[in-house]
């Protein structure tokens, strides 16, 4: 596998991240499907320990159902099949990430985290709501885990030859809070061959809560290919089976 140019693969994997997270030139259906998710994240949020009168719950799943019939004709299995505009169907890269369950505007599970991108240090910036909890009034370590995957996944681009997770080990040092202003920094640290080291800290202002190390392996880029194949091929054998 030859080199990438670093450049063209900040380019082309990283400052799509931090581009995806910006209001500018969206087309009305992105705006929208942002709107649809940030309403649907707030609900999720507020469902959370509701004081809704028992009495009324069984109409809110109602008026829920109803709403989800809307959207059941076009559920897509993939984000790749469902988003006409995401990278891998030939548009905009950063239409991919808006789908990312972790930065994505457009994806309700998203938290989300907001990547900014520096000279050397990748900084994340994210409050944890209330459906995140793991021990009370703190994150759950399966989420810290995916934060730290997130933000030294964009570290690793800084190595110009990204790829796959193939490590990470956290270490919790202290309770992570929920409902306060958490920054994640990641740092791209050596390159020895095809393994991109990384390490990174997340912040509850000074105290540090978790630090990470990831391994990031690199991969030729028609590795997504056979991924996406493998889906299909996977999917076209459940919709066999179901006829
Ligand atoms: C167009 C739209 C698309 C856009 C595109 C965007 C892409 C950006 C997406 C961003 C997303 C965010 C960032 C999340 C990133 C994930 O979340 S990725 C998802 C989680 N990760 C996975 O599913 C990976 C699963 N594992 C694998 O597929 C394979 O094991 C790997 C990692 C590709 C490596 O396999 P391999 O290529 O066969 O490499 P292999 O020869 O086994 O190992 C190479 C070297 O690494 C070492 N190594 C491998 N695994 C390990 C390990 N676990 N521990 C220690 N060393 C290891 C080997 O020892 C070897 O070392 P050397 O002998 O060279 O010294």
């Amino acid at each position: 596998m030859s080199d990438p140019d670093p450049q063209q693969s900040m380019e082309a994997l990283a400052s799509p991240r931090v581009r995806a997270q910006l209001d500018e030139d969206l087309s009305p259906r992105r705006l929208a499907l942002r709107r649809i998710a940030a309403a649907n994240r707030l609900l999720i949020e507020d469902m959370v320990g509701t004081q809704v009168d028992p009495g009324d719950l069984d109409a809110v799943a109602d008026e829920l159902e109803a709403l989800g019939e809307r959207f059941r004709h076009d559920r897509p299995r993939s984000t790749y099949e469902g988003m006409a505009e995401a990278a891998m169907a030939g548009g905009a890269i950063e239409a991919f990430f808006d789908h990312s369950p972790l930065i994505g505007l457009a994806n309700p599970l998203a938290p989300p985290i907001r990547i900014e991108m520096g000279e050397e240090l990748v900084t994340g910036r994210v409050t944890f709501g209330a459906v995140y909890e793991g021990p009370p009034g703190c994150v759950h370590g399966g989420f810290v885990a995916a934060a730290f995957d997130e933000v030294l996944g964009t570290a690793q681009t800084y190595s110009g030859a990204p790829g796959m997770t193939a490590r990470l080990k956290v270490d919790y040092r202290s309770p992570t809070p929920l409902h306060v202003p958490l920054v994640i920094e990641g740092r791209f640290t050596r390159r020895e061959g095809r393994k991109i080291f990384t390490e990174g800290r997340i912040l509850d202002g000074d105290t540090v809560t978790a630090e990470a190390e990831g391994l990031f392996v690199t991969i030729d880029p028609t590795k997504f290919r056979e991924l996406a194949e493998g889906f299909d091929r996977r999917i076209a054998g459940d919709q066999a089976d179901d006829a």
